[in-house]
C-alpha cells in the first residue's frame, strides 16, 4: 500500500532498511519516532524471547507426546489443564496481564500440543 502521510513515512522509517523522511514538516518533533523505534526494539527482543521460550516448551511437550504414545495414554489431560489455567490466570493477574488473554493464549498452545500428541500416537511424527 502506498504511504502518503508523514506519519506513515515515519512508521516505515522504523522498519529495517527504512529511511527517515528528509523533509520533516515544521512543528513535528523527531522525538516521537525515536521513542517509537526504541519501544519497537524492546518489543522485537521480547518477541524473540517468546519464540525461544515456546521452542523450548514444544521440545518438552514433544517428549511428553512420545512418552504418552509409548504408554498408550490419552493425548489430553483435562485435570492437568484445569490446574495450569488456574495457576496462569493467578500469575497473569499478579503481573498485570489480562487473565482472560492468558487463558486463551495457554489454550491455544495446548490445543497445538494435543494435535502433535495425536500425530505422534498415529505414527505421523
Ligand atoms: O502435561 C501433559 O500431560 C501434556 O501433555 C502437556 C500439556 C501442555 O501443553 O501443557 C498438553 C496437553 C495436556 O492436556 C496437558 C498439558
Amino acid at each position: 500500500m502506498a504511504t502518503t502521510t508523514y506519519a506513515a513515512q515515519v512508521s516505515d522509517a522504523t522498519r529495517p532498511g527504512g529511511e527517515i523522511p528528509t523533509e520533516i514538516p515544521p512543528g513535528i518533533s523527531t522525538e516521537i519516532p525515536t521513542e517509537l523505534a526504541r519501544l519497537r526494539s524492546s518489543i522485537d527482543n521480547i518477541d524473540a524471547a517468546l519464540v525461544h521460550l515456546l521452542a523450548e516448551r514444544f521440545k518438552c511437550t514433544q517428549q511428553v507426546g512420545q512418552l504418552k504414545a509409548e504408554r498408550h495414554l490419552p493425548a489430553a489431560d483435562p485435570a492437568r489443564e484445569e490446574r495450569q489455567v488456574a495457576r496462569l490466570r493467578a500469575l497473569a493477574d499478579e503481573a498485570g496481564l489480562d487473565p482472560v488473554f492468558a487463558e486463551k493464549f495457554l489454550s491455544f498452545i495446548i490445543a497445538e500440543v494435543i494435535h502433535h500428541h495425536e500425530r505422534i500416537a498415529a505414527g505421523e511424527e
